[in-house]
């Protein structure tokens, strides 16, 4: 990619107020704050880093032969924690809310794929456009990862939803001819069932009692609603990110209701790479004393908002690119007249340390733990398929069973093995669960993914991936497209966004109405 082409790429999509504000100028509460916490000579004893600042006297120190650093970003944290000690009389754990939605609450026990049971849910869900006479214009939209239902703007909550431009009169998802409908995913928090939820047995949050949960499950989840609403058949299930897997697994699971697919920075299965950095943001979450003491029974203490900002970080360094920070930060640090600091010094250090702050308190860490781990096991290769159809088989009798009794309590009882990890030529397969550590070759495993794809030989699907996404290769949404062809279908739109277009990685499905609107409304036609 030449220089001026990736600057031309770039800038197609950057908001204009990004690109007007000086750096400089725009974190000078930032640089005020450093300016501040910077002063040399002001020491404060390790130990007293627990302590809330704003409550502790600084004792006297002895002389050092250099001045203490500070370390702002600590006493940030600290000072969200004094904040949030005071916050209520019940407890400080924030409530999670994106606004005024509907409600579906199904009090039909469900079971999810890998045995576990609700006694009922709800799912939060929107809607624009209009449902037609025969209710054959509906479109299902899947979220990612951490959104909840509020896609666009409603009347009862006019804030913008994530994809505001993408949804409305003419927009790619245009409302004149659709009626576009948006769930909060079962295991969320704004307002579907998931760990923050209170369960009906304990009459407390479930917490980590909450059931290991599928894309699968919340799929189902989803079409209880749709068989609610009287919805048969969808117009399309479009999605993107872990949006784009739910996108293909409903097709899957219900070949006959789904008669378009949109799956935008998604995959077929779960890469390894993608798997380890969401490892690393649970474990920095789950590191958090306030999670780790409490085991994730954090609701009626202090959340692990520390956590929380952390694992912000690390996502959001899977969510966009290298090449988009080279141009758009570089090198440049927040105050160059100020001697680096062991807190945010970069711009890009403050742009992540940002992009935590604002979210570590939006978002039920308990809910990012079960979505993320529901992510990692996507598989929708044939053998991985079966062996969760044959544990819903033998578990679908324990299901009244389940409701009444007390749960057995090996339900999570994975132990490392005692024999150490050995190099096998392919270990690829070992995920699924469903082979032993004798795996199949690549070749097999495409066969695996060609069969159990097989659903869908006949759905018109539009596949578009991201050069510039690390988290979702685009070498992902091509084995999707590939692996479609070989089943026999002959309407793939494939579409790769090249550098050249966006280096905004994987958030480009978030900030690129032209490049992945166009596309998804050229599709649907
Ligand atoms: C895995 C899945 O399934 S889905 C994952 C999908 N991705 C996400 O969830 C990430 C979500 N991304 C966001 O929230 C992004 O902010 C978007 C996509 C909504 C908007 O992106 P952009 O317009 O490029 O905003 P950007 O990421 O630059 O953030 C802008 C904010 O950072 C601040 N900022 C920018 N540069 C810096 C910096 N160097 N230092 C400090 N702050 C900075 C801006 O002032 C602005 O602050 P504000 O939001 O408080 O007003």
């Amino acid at each position: 990619m030449s220089f001026s082409k990736g600057i031309a790429g770039l800038l197609q999509t950057v908001p204009k107020a990004a690109r007007r504000t000086n750096p400089r100028t725009r974190f000078a509460p930032l640089q005020q704050q450093t300016r501040r916490s910077l002063q040399h000579g002001t020491r404060r004893p390790a130990q007293a880093a627990a302590v809330p600042a704003a409550e502790e006297a600084i004792p006297d120190v002895p002389q050092s032969s250099n001045p203490q650093l500070a370390f702002p970003c600590l006493d940030n944290a600290e000072q969200r924690t004094q904040r949030l000690s005071k916050r209520s009389m019940s407890g400080p754990e924030p409530s999670y809310t994106s606004g005024a939605h509907e409600t579906f609450h199904s009090s039909e026990p469900f079971l999810l794929d890998w045995g576990g049971a609700l006694p009922g849910f709800d799912v939060a869900y929107e809607t624009w456009g209009t449902l037609n006479a025969d209710k054959s214009n509906a479109i299902l939209l899947h979220t990612g990862l951490s959104a909840s239902s509020h896609a666009h703007s409603t009347e009862a909550n006019p804030k913008p939803g994530w994809w505001e431009k993408f949804i409305g009169p003419g927009a790619p998802l245009d409302t004149d001819k659709y009626f576009v409908i948006c769930t909060n995913v079962l295991g969320g928090c704004y307002g579907s069932t998931g760990p923050s939820s209170v369960d009906p047995v304990s009459k407390q949050p479930y917490a980590t009692s909450f059931p290991i949960l599928t894309m699968e499950d919340m799929v189902r989840a989803q079409f209880r609603l749709l068989d609610s609403m009287g919805i048969d058949k969808l117009y399309a299930s479009v999605g993107s990110s872990m949006g784009g897997m739910q996108s293909l697994a409903a097709g899957v699971l219900y070949k006959d209701r789904v008669p378009r697919i949109v799956s935008v920075s998604g995959c077929a299965r779960s890469h390894p790479y993608s798997i380890a950095m969401r490892h690393t943001q649970r474990q920095a979450l789950m590191a958090d004393p306030n999670w780790t003491n409490t085991r994730g029974n954090y609701y009626a203490s202090m959340p692990p908002h520390s956590g929380m900002k952390l694992a912000r970080q690390i996502a959001t360094v899977t969510y966009r690119s290298g090449p988009e920070w080279e141009k758009r930060f570089g090198r440049q640090r927040a105050d160059a007249t100020k001697p680096p600091a062991l807190c945010p010094d970069f711009l890009i250090e403050t742009y992540l340390d940002h992009a935590g702050e604002k979210w570590c308190l939006e978002y039920d860490a308990n809910s990012l733990l079960y979505i993320s781990k529901a992510m990692d096991i996507f598989d929708l290769g044939k053998d991985h398929q079966d062996a969760m159809a044959q544990r819903r088989g033998e578990n679908a009798g324990k299901l009244q069973e389940a409701m009444t009794q007390q749960p057995s309590q090996d339900a999570c009882n994975l132990t490392l093995p005692e024999k150490p990890y050995e190099e096998t030529e392919s270990s690829a397969d070992i995920m699924s669960g469903a082979k032993t550590s004798s795996a199949a070759s690549v070749a097999e495993l495409s066969e695996d993914l060609i069969k159990g794809m097989a659903p869908l030989r006949d759905t018109p699907t539009l596949v578009l991936g991201v050069a510039s996404d690390i988290l979702f290769p685009a070498f992902q949404q091509r084995e999707i497209a590939e692996t479609l062809r070989k089943v026999g279908n002959r309407r793939i739109t494939h579409v790769e966004l090249g550098e050249d277009r966006s280096l905004f990685g994987h958030d480009t499905f978030l900030l690129d109405l032209e490049g992945v609107g166009g596309e998804i409304r050229r599709f649907l036609g």
